[in-house]
């Protein structure tokens, strides 16, 4: 059974007000810190499963972000039953040397996962660099929409963006 009091507790764990530059350069008032309901595993458990009713039922790799993507696409993965790639903003120049870690992703559906988005612009640069590589990508699914241009900038490059939860839903609480 869904657990309507979900939201809630992941607006109480991680929202912040202040002032924040953000990763597109813009500055705003609030942030949602994701990595206070990625260091709880019963709270990330329950954003897990709740993000698991939403993976489309034709994906074969669940595609996490670096560095707060990681966390909840091995939640996910637990919940989806699917291989997680771990994708790097960067390649290392060391080691394998590979911008996805993990599963493969050529020639696989990707779902893009993202804890939290704004602009789009890092999940257009990670489609780019997983497409590069031959990922089949038509979806990504977040944690929070901050329903800032984020998934007008994703179908403007054919991807799908879904969200567990959206900023105008905590609007609500
Ligand atoms: O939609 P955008 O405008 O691209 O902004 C959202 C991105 O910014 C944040 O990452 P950050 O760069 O803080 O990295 P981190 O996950 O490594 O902490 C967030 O986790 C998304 O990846
Ligand atoms: O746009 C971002 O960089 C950003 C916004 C936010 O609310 N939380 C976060 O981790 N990143």
């Amino acid at each position: 059974m869904p657990d309507i009091d979900l939201p809630a507790r992941i607006h109480a764990a991680c929202h912040l007000t202040g002032e924040f530059v953000l990763r597109s350069g813009r500055t705003a008032t609030e942030y949602f810190d994701k990595y206070q309901f990625e260091a709880d595993p019963r709270l990330l458990d329950e954003v897990a499963a709740g993000m698991a009713a939403l993976v489309p039922p034709d994906t074969e790799v669940l595609a996490g972000l670096e560095m707060g993507g990681i966390a909840v696409v091995v939640a996910l993965a637990r919940h989806a039953g699917l291989p997680c790639a771990f994708v790097r903003k960067a390649a290392k120049p060391y080691g394998t040397r590979r911008l996805a870690e993990g599963a493969a992703v050529s020639g696989r559906r990707v779902l893009l996962v993202e804890d939290v988005v704004t602009s789009g612009g890092q999940l257009v640069l990670s489609a780019a660099d997983l497409r590069a590589l031959g990922a089949d990508i038509t979806d990504a699914l977040c944690v929070i929409d901050r329903e800032e241009g984020g998934r007008e900038a994703l179908a403007a490059e054919s991807i799908t963006l879904s969200a567990l939860l959206t900023r105008s839903s905590f609007a609500a609480l």
